[in-house]
């Protein structure tokens, strides 16, 4: 049955549309994503968390929803906003539809919205506090809880998605490496695993002692929600085990090794979110088409006294996209080399990372 749903804006915005999934408010920063296909990657990425995703491709559900896709236990996004949802789903590995999907993980979504119409609004004022009910509440009430709630900055955010205690995948891998878990991505633990790599998970507030009772032979530093500023307990133990060890990280784990190195971070106006974001290696000149999911990015010019080098960049707006330090074997990028969604064009950066880990 369609019910009448909200979303509200911190501008004042009221939308109305029809409900869908979960009956219930949610709050979040109000994010546009451009890919065509990957919801249920993007809803499951634990980099949502905290944030309301909106697809600029005007149809989803079409696909339906495979827990094979999922990049997490369930859905971390609060909530989803859609022109037009589909819930007759056609693909040989569906199990489920949209609807049923956001209902089983508690999440509200909304459709009828006129998204492009919104993306034009986000791109002109930036990301946004908003709220979704599938509930029925007063528009002044939605808009009070809209602005009251605290601003991404300032949420910690990786705190619950990161584990809570360490966890063993793939012992009897030839090869081991702990991933500071910030919150990520299953595809980033399979792409290890498939090149003989077993994991260590630890909580993102691991300190160093604990990393190398691990007897790890490399460190990866994942992706992640928020701010970087939040958790600067993982920049401390990046920097402690900074000559140790080869380090790699991706995207929120790019921002703490740079924070890590005395690099300033600022908040986008909104942020990097698709899948053929094209990133330039500025050594080869090679341009690749990545996937992305940020709204926090290092600022280049505070990368000028510290040992860490920019060697990639994104052509649309040159903010950086990838690192590596003058000497020491660490290595990082912004984007999503695991995909999930996405291409698989820097599916090579685990090569990389097996290839350090095997030569130190
Ligand atoms: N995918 C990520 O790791 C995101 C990093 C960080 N939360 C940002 O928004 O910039």
């Amino acid at each position: 049955m369609l019910k009448e749903a909200k979303l509200a804006l911190e501008d004042g915005t009221i939308l109305k549309g029809e409900g869908f999934g979960f009956e219930t408010i949610k709050t979040g920063e109000v994010v546009f994503a451009t890919g065509m296909t990957g919801y249920v990657e993007s809803l499951t990425d634990p980099s949502y968390k905290g944030q309301i995703l909106m697809s600029t491709y005007p149809l989803q559900g079409n696909y339906g929803i495979s827990r094979e896709w999922f990049q997490s236990e369930g859905i971390k996004a609060e909530g989803f906003i859609v022109r037009e949802q589909n819930n007759y789903p056609s693909h040989r590995l569906s199990q489920e539809n949209l609807n049923d999907f956001l209902e089983e993980f508690e999440v509200p979504g909304i459709s009828g919205i006129d998204t492009r119409a919104l993306t034009l609004k986000i791109r002109e004022h930036g990301a946004m506090k908003g709220a979704i009910s599938t509930e029925e509440i007063e528009d002044d009430e939605l808009l009070k809880l809209t602005k009251e709630q605290t601003e991404i900055q300032n949420m910690d955010l990786v705190d619950k998605v990161s584990v809570k205690k360490p966890t063993i995948i793939g012992e009897d891998n030839k090869h081991r490496a702990v991933i500071l878990d910030c919150g990520i991505k299953k595809n980033s633990i399979n792409a290890l695993l498939k090149r003989d790599i077993g994991v260590v998970l630890v909580p993102y507030k691991t300190g160093y002692k604990e990393i190398m009772d691990y007897d790890p032979e490399a460190v990866l530093v994942s992706s992640g929600p928020g701010n970087p500023t939040r958790v600067t307990e993982a920049a401390q133990t990046v920097l402690d085990l900074s000559t140790k060890l080869p380090i790699f990280g991706i995207c929120l784990g790019q921002q703490i090794i740079s924070l890590a190195f005395g690099a300033k971070i600022n908040k986008m106006k909104f942020g990097h979110r698709g899948i053929n974001q094209p990133v330039k290696d500025l050594k080869t000149g090679k341009v690749s088409i990545t996937s992305q999911n940020h709204g926090f990015t290092l600022d280049p010019n505070s990368c000028k006294d510290i040992p860490i080098n920019i060697t990639q960049i994104n052509l649309n707006d040159h903010t950086p996209e990838g690192l590596e330090h003058e000497e020491l074997p660490i290595v990082s990028v912004q984007y999503h080399p695991e995909a999930g969604p996405g291409p698989h064009d820097s599916d090579s950066y685990f090569d990389r990372f097996l290839e350090t880990l095997k030569n130190y």
